[in-house]
């Protein structure tokens, strides 16, 4: 009887030092690495799952990475104007944004999801520090010239980041924090902008030469045939995701752009995550399978 027991403990142990030591390439490859995380609105919701990403960044923070969170929140938003009387609209998955509109983007981006996420971190220790894209020159955006069917439609105060100055964020890296930064642009005309934040994130790590870009959703990743959700498109080639690009539709349309954009402009590798899944983050960076699509140069 009790050598029974004794072999089930040892099993048990030796699977959990199994999945352990499994980390240990991707603990060597990964140290020191910028690594790009997009925490989308709709991988949000829920209290354990916000609690569960959270530890995710601080584990790698102390196991050697340098992760910069880039957040949206685009349902917030829109339960937030909602509330207000206004309706949301979205062009090829692009909110339209009215002047008014863009003063609740920013109230809810800056005074509501960046606080929440930058406190959910800092249980953990005095790690992160929130930023609005418009801090320090961040991200500087121009009126993005929407076209639709051919034709140029007005989306209003949406903006395309024309460029990025990554200064302040790698001071916080190079400080050991851990930067949270909203998808709000300042244009040289004086407007604020509203940045899709799959967009923005790309563009934060195209600048920093991230050894990665992670974009957490609410779906496994990539669907090969949407809306049939069989399936995952585990890893593409940049030139296949741009040959798919005008079949997607909705959110995975700045979703994959934003991957197509980081892997062309020098990341190595771009992924779409289920943030459904406790620690997906964990199980993509430090697994031997990985999780959701992967994008690749080529
Ligand atoms: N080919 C596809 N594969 C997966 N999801 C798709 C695809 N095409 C459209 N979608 C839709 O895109 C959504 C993700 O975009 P979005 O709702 O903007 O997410 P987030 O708030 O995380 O940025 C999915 O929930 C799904 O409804
Ligand atoms: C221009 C545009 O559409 N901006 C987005 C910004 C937030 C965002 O991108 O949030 P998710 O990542 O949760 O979708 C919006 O207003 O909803």
């Amino acid at each position: 009887m009790k050598q029974m027991w004794q072999s089930g403990r040892t099993g048990e142990a030796h699977a959990k030092a199994g999945t352990l030591i499994e980390a240990l390439p991707w603990l060597a490859r990964f140290h020191g690495a910028t690594v790009v995380i997009k925490y989308g609105g709709n991988a949000m919701t829920e209290e354990a799952l916000r609690e569960g990403f959270a530890e995710d960044i601080v584990f790698l923070h102390y196991a050697g990475l340098r992760p910069v969170v880039v957040h949206g929140g685009g349902p917030q938003i829109s339960s937030h104007l909602d509330r207000l009387g206004i309706e949301s609209t979205f062009t090829a998955g692009l909110r339209v944004t009215t002047p008014e509109a863009m003063q609740v983007v920013r109230m809810v981006l800056v005074g509501q999801v960046n606080r929440d996420i930058v406190g959910l971190v800092n249980r953990h220790g005095p790690f992160a520090v929130g930023m609005s894209g418009e801090d320090a020159h961040l991200f500087t955006a121009e009126r993005k010239h929407a076209v639709v069917d051919g034709e140029p439609v007005d989306i209003g105060q949406v903006g395309d980041i024309v460029r990025v100055d990554p200064g302040a964020v790698r001071a916080l890296l190079d400080d050991g924090r851990i930067p949270v930064v909203s998808s709000v642009a300042r244009g040289e005309d004086g407007q604020i902008y509203n940045v899709n934040a799959d967009t923005a994130a790309a563009a934060l790590a195209v600048a920093l030469q991230a050894q990665k870009l992670i974009v957490l959703t609410d779906v496994e990743g990539l669907y090969a045939n949407w809306p049939d959700d069989t399936d995952v498109i585990a890893q593409l080639a940049a030139g296949e995701l741009e040959a798919m690009l005008p079949t997607l539709s909705s959110g995975m349309v700045p979703k994959m752009e934003a991957c197509l954009t980081a892997v062309r402009g020098g990341v190595p590798q771009a992924h779409v995550l289920d943030g459904r899944v406790p620690h997906a983050l964990l199980l993509e960076i430090f697994t031997n399978e990985g999780i959701g699509t992967m994008v690749m140069p080529s």
